[in-house]
């Protein structure tokens, strides 16, 4: 699904991703974790193509992310941060229109379904976005990348502004899809979320990688993720 070797990314005069490994397989959910400005969104937005190499390579759903973004967009859904919606139009019209810019045609009943997956208010199906709060929009967000049913999902803090209920259905979600044979890469600042869910978890520091862990017989080790999250910290 993804091979990056040696990934190197220049922004605004710095090294911000520096020689970065990093591997994600079939019916895999691996989470990118690590401090403020680590590069963790840089790391997925170079996967996609939309921020040039300076070094290294990736391979994403066996394309060079150097060919360009097009045809690795078209089969990897991407929750960016920030997700933006329209706030004249609804939430289903908010999902159609974005599905009809990737170039997705859907009907009004799976919108509906991806929406009743992310427990989206039925009230809100058809209200405009500008009455939405934060979680709300986030799950309408969350809801049209799932309806583009695409092999491999980038999500950039899907949790956030999500309430605690919210937040585990995200993960339960992401177990299913990881069932269904999509593969997850995740940025998120949920220690505990990520070790409860992933197979893998690669910590950033200053763009380096500098702690990896799978998931053992009995989960993560905790108290080591802790660990090599403050020592990666204290040294940034
Ligand atoms: N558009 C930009 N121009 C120049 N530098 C940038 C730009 N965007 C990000 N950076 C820098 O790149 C580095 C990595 O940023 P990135 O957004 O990838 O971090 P992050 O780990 O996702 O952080 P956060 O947890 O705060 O979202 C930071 O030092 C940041 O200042």
């Amino acid at each position: 699904m993804i091979e990056a070797s040696k990934m190197v990314v220049e922004r605004g005069g710095n090294t911000v991703l520096n020689q970065l490994d990093l591997s994600l397989g079939p019916k895999q959910i691996l989470a990118l974790i690590g401090g403020n400005g680590a590069g963790k969104s840089t790391t997925i937005l170079a996967l996609l193509g939309l921020i040039p190499l300076a070094g290294g390579d990736a391979q994403v759903l066996g394309k060079s992310v150097r060919s360009g973004a097009d045809s690795i967009r078209a089969q990897t859904g991407y929750l960016p941060e920030q997700a933006a919606l329209y706030d004249h139009l609804s939430a289903s019209e908010n999902a159609a229109y974005f599905l009809s810019l990737a170039g997705v045609e859907t009907s009004a009943a799976s919108i509906e379904d991806a929406f009743v997956r992310v427990d989206l208010p039925k009230r809100a199906w058809d209200a405009r976005a500008s009455t939405f709060s934060k979680g709300m929009r986030q799950k309408v967000a969350i809801a049209t990348c799932l309806l583009r049913e695409t092999p491999l999902i980038l999500f950039d803090e899907p949790t956030s502004g999500l309430d605690p209920a919210a937040i585990d259905d995200f993960h339960r979600l992401i177990e299913n899809l990881r069932e269904g044979g999509t593969s997850v890469l995740m940025v998120t600042h949920d220690l505990f979320g990520a070790s409860e869910t992933a197979d893998k978890i690669l910590l950033l520091s200053q763009g380096r990688r500098v702690g990896d862990f799978d998931r053992g017989s009995d989960g993560f080790d905790s108290g080591a993720i802790r660990a090599a999250f403050s020592a990666a910290n204290e040294v940034a």
